[in-house]
């Protein structure tokens, strides 16, 4: 093959590879197990599996990983593990069935067992998160990962396996699975994951992995639409942890509603509060505003949608504060614009523009965040009110909490004189609270 028809070739595939969802239908890594816990003493290089037995469930058995070839036959933790899982089901037209000719293992519930292991510890959900998620098909309310363990499996010799399959979804919030492999010896047993005419091979045996079965944990995350088997394990035991993975409201999306956390347990929450209930603090109300600390997308369509969701720290913080109190917060841009600005002083006049009366005290504020707007305002004879008109907001006196640090330009414009050129003005994107006079913040029982 000539070498440029060869190297067309391999751009062609390449290509299309990274434009297909196949790029990342599945991805997995090691963690070593003497790295948890965190390492106080040498004793603390192993992770241990505690079950309830069956027959009494005041009784907690207790199995140590790693295992190595030489323990596994004698290990009696495991013989009782192996001993208290039942035949593992899977998903037939609705049914739960177990048969040994499509999948011969055995399971674990989660409500029977604990292990101090937790993936994301490790960093492998923040991997899942930033890997396979944004090809997922969630949108930007669900930007975050939830893993949730789903249950223990066994795959032993001389032949567990599970024929190829897809995972039966426990919600439409569900996109992939994790499987995690603990650190016990076997031989076989290979993951095969498949996506459109691709696949990927996770084998975890210990020739196939160096050994490093005995000293870390393995996993593999993929979407939730790929086929997947387990080949046949030919020597001892592969324990797997299985997880759902879902769609959440991650880092950046937990604006005014995070379900964790209680608004009151800020300070600034008891800050706000006790401002709000001075008489003489904005007696008559109006607009506070907290230009953001961070910097956002504020002017492109895809950055827009993003809000509040996006807001982060100190931003956030604010958000949620006032959302909690029940006071009106919104993001909002700032045209960035100083008495000096361009021409302004010298050409624009216009008696009714309260930019040349007393625009030191108000800031033009858009009504709501918009993405880039060009225009063709601001030509000859235009006045700069016509401009800003143009774009769309009201002259406000705010009283603000922070300075501006972040910009982007927000508005193009004609410039004004006799000559065709154009001009821009950047925006900030600022939280505007409406704060209620003195009087019915007293009425106000959410502000009381
Ligand atoms: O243990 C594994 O590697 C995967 C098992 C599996 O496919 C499942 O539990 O659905
Ligand atoms: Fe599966």
């Amino acid at each position: 093959m000539a070498a440029n028809t060869l190297q067309d070739s391999i751009t062609e595939e390449l290509s299309k590879f990274i434009n297909s969802k196949s790029a990342t239908f599945a991805c997995g890594g090691s963690v070593p197990i003497v790295s948890f816990p965190v390492q106080i003493s040498a004793s603390s290089t192993s992770l241990s599996l505690r079950w309830d037995s069956p027959n009494d469930t005041r009784s907690v058995s207790k199995l140590s990983f790693p295992i190595s070839p030489a323990a596994i036959e004698q290990d009696v933790g495991l013989l009782e593990l192996v001993r208290d899982c039942q035949p593992a089901s899977f998903g037939f037209k609705g049914n739960d069935v177990v048969d040994y000719s499509y999948r011969k293992a055995i399971k674990m519930d989660r409500s029977a067992f604990s292990i101090d292991f937790c993936p994301y510890e490790h960093g492998i959900i923040d991997t899942v998160a930033q890997l396979l998620l944004p090809n997922a098909g969630g949108t930007v309310a669900t930007q975050g990962v939830k893993a949730e363990l789903y249950k223990l499996n066994i795959y032993s010799a001389p032949s567990g396996f599970f024929k190829p399959h897809v995972d039966t979804p426990r919600s439409d919030k569900q996109f992939g699975s994790l499987v995690i492999a603990l650190p016990c010896h076997h031989e076989g047993g290979q993951l095969i994951v498949r996506h459109a005419d691709q696949s990927v091979t996770f084998d975890w045996g210990s020739s196939a992995s160096h050994g490093r079965t005995s000293s870390t944990v393995q996993w593999a995350a993929f979407y939730s639409d790929c086929e997947h088997e387990v080949k046949e394990v030919s020597e001892g035991y592969r324990i797997t942890l299985t997880y759902n993975l879902y769609y959440s409201q991650g880092v950046g999306d937990l604006s005014g509603s995070s379900p964790a956390m209680d608004v009151t347990s800020l300070l600034l929450y008891h800050k706000v509060k006790a401002a709000l209930e001075v008489p003489n603090f904005m007696a008559e109300g109006g607009s506070l505003g907290i230009f953001c600390q961070h910097a956002y997308a504020h002017s492109t369509p895809e950055g827009i949608e993003a809000f509040p969701g996006v807001l982060k720290g100190v931003d956030m913080a604010v958000y949620s504060v006032f959302l909690a109190i029940g006071l009106h917060i919104s993001v909002r841009p700032v045209l960035e614009f100083s008495l000096r600005d361009e021409y302004d002083d010298y050409y624009d006049m216009d008696d009714e523009d309260p930019a040349t009366d007393d625009c030191a005290e108000k800031n033009f504020i858009g009504r709501q965040l918009k993405s880039l707007v060009v225009s063709d305002a601001g030509g000859y004879e235009e006045s700069r009110k016509e401009v800003l008109e143009s774009y769309g907001g009201e002259w406000l006196n705010v009283n603000w909490l922070t300075n501006a640090k972040h910009k982007n330009i927000g508005y193009v414009h004609m410039a004004y004189g006799n000559e065709a050129s154009t001009s821009f003005k950047y925006t900030h994107a600022a939280l505007i609270v409406s704060i209620p006079p003195t009087a019915d913040r007293r009425n106000d029982a959410s502000v009381g």
